[in-house]
């Protein structure tokens, strides 16, 4: 039996962020693994026209859900959506749900932020570590509450190139940063957010920074861990391979190189490409849920989720498994053959960019103007190109995690326990990883089905042919108008032609000579 799943039965938990990506997965195994909880909060906000329970039922209904519904029947009655909004004071959660969330949680899971690498300092500040603190007031109104894990990120202090699992300093205080928010406006803002930020790329890592220093400064008594996931990907195992559903982290950018968009992108091939799956991410929380409820380590502990120390894989490597796949395992209607590379210096990233980016991009335009359609292939090459520039940084640089906790978390589990909760990355075998997540992009994000692989196939036949086709029509223009223009070229022409007549005309003697 495991002893962590045994811990979560009968408990009350509290997610925040359970929409979203590894909130969505954390539930899932929650669920399956301890069907005797007693109920899972989660704080939802109306999103897109649909209600929490529409949100809820929409989840529940989900192929991630399936295997859960098998061994907890009643899931749909252990899930209490309690509607809540992170950027509203005191959450604008109603006084009975207060009141039930006070007085029933044992153990707070907060995942809930901004992901955004381009968010305002405000908002990005607001959700990342306002609400952190506001969530750390609540718990510490709770009078059972056992722990309270947050989620934070390994990239939170990606200005270091050695991460120790402690909690660096920030040169200005959260709760100056929190107040001042209050009264300086957008534009001051804006003209100190490069001076703040420092030499982190983004206010997603900064707030994130700022976040880990209030849990640490205002969790008072309570019992608090931080899990410090890298980039999280598709699932390696549970509950089942390959389960994805947004296009954050590496997910978009295998769709746009799978759909012949992404040619090539500026990236230090042999750097660390620190992926974790998703699962991996999720089993660690549990443990470290379970750990710090039973163990009640003295100080804040932090736990690297990351596979760069134990098992690395790097860029290059990544490439070629994902392209590799792409072989096998095409997407459907692709714009241009799946073949992108890595330029690693700016002008031949600015070079790709216009001949390989763009330039088919506009040729593709004029031709569905022509056609009397709408253009908007530049457009959508622009958008990744953005993309594409935020997400360089962490392409393009090594970073060195130590997971001093979370091998002894590792270590302090029952064997059944590792079994259930693996999160030992080193088990990871990349190759069938990278296949396995390839496939689920196709299959749960871009919900193709893979009836249509040799269609697909025959599609990229017909790309390749209109790509030698047009690459030997603008050989024949560029040297038609060169010989037109230039004595040299023509002069290279007269030898080219007169050599091939010779060398025909011999061969033509010497095979007559032998008859
Ligand atoms: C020799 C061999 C060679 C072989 C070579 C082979 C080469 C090829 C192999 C290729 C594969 C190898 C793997 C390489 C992976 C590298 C990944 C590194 C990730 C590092 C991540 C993170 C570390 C930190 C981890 C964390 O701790 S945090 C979690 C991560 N957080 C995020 O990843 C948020 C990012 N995103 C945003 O910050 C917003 O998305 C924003 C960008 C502002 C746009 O924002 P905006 O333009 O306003 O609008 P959106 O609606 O958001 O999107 C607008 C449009 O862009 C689309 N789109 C959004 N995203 C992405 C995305 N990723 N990739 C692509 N498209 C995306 C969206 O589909 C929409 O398309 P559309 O609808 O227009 O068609
Ligand atoms: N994905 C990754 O690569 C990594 C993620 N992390 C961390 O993991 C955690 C989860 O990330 P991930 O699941 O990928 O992110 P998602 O963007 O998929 O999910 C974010 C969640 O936060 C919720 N949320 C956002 N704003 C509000 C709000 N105002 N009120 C209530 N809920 C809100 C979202 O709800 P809604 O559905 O309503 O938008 C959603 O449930 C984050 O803390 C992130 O920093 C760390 C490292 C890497």
């Amino acid at each position: 039996m495991s002893m962590i799943a045994a811990f979560y039965s009968n408990k009350s938990l509290l997610i925040t962020g359970a929409t979203g990506f590894l909130g969505k997965v954390l539930m899932e195994k929650l669920f399956r693994t301890s069907p005797h909880l007693k109920v899972i909060y989660i704080l939802v906000r109306p999103k897109s026209g649909q209600t929490l329970q529409e949100r809820v039922f929409q989840i529940l209904n989900s192929k991630l859900f399936e295997k859960v519904k098998e061994v907890c029947p009643n899931v749909h009655e252990k899930i209490r959506p309690i509607s809540a909004d992170l950027n509203q004071r005191d959450f604008a959660i109603s006084k009975e749900d207060m009141q039930e969330l006070l007085s029933c949680t044992n153990i707070i899971f907060h995942c809930a932020a901004t992901v955004r690498f381009d968010a305002h300092l405000r908002e990005a500040v607001q959700l990342n570590v306002t609400a952190t603190q506001q969530l750390l007031l609540m718990a510490s109104q709770m009078p059972k509450l056992e722990a309270f894990i947050h989620i934070s990120t390994a990239f939170s202090n990606c200005n270091l190139s050695r991460i120790d699992e402690v909690i660096y300093p920030c040169p200005v205080e959260p709760r100056k940063i929190i107040d001042s928010m209050e009264w300086l406006d957008d534009s001051i803002i804006d003209e100190i957010t490069p001076k703040l930020i420092g030499d982190r790329p983004n206010t997603y890592t900064y707030t994130k920074a700022l976040g880990e220093i209030v849990v640490q400064q205002e969790s008072g008594n309570l019992n608090v861990a931080i899990v410090r996931p890298s980039i999280v990907g598709a699932t390696w195992q549970e509950p089942f391979p390959g389960w994805v559903d947004n296009v954050n982290g590496p997910s978009g950018l295998i769709i746009a190189t799978g759909k012949g968009f992404l040619r090539s992108i500026k990236a230090t091939p042999m750097a660390v490409a620190d992926v974790i799956p998703v699962d991996t991410v999720v089993n660690l929380t549990i443990a470290v849920g379970w750990y710090t409820a039973v163990h009640r380590p003295k100080s804040t502990l932090i736990y690297h989720s990351t596979s760069g120390n134990l098992n690395p894989c790097n860029w290059h490597k990544m490439g070629l498994h994902v392209l590799a796949t792409m072989e096998k395992i095409p997407f459907e209607s692709a714009f241009r053959r799946p073949n992108a590379d890595f330029t690693t210096n700016n002008f031949t990233t600015q070079y790709w960019n216009a001949v390989s980016h763009r330039a088919p991009a506009i040729i593709y335009d004029f031709y569905l103007r022509l056609t009397g359609r709408k253009p908007r292939m530049l457009k959508l090459m622009n958008r990744l190109l953005r993309t594409i520039s935020m997400l360089e940084y962490f392409i393009n640089h090594s970073w060195e995690w130590s997971t001093n906790n979370t091998e002894m978390l590792l270590s302090e589990l029952s064997p059944e326990d590792q079994r259930v909760f693996n999160f030992d990355v080193r088990q990871l075998n990349w190759l069938e990883y990278i296949e396995n997540y390839v496939l689920g992009v196709k299959k749960y994000l871009l919900k193709e089905d893979l009836a249509g692989i040799p269609k697909a196939k025959q599609h990229l036949k017909r790309l390749r042919n209109i790509h030698y086709l047009f690459n030997t029509a603008l050989f024949l223009i560029i040297w038609r108008l060169l010989i037109a223009r230039s004595q040299i070229a023509r002069n290279i022409w007269f030898f080219i032609v007169s050599f091939c007549y010779k060398f025909i005309s011999y061969f033509r003697a010497s095979s007559t000579l032998k008859i």
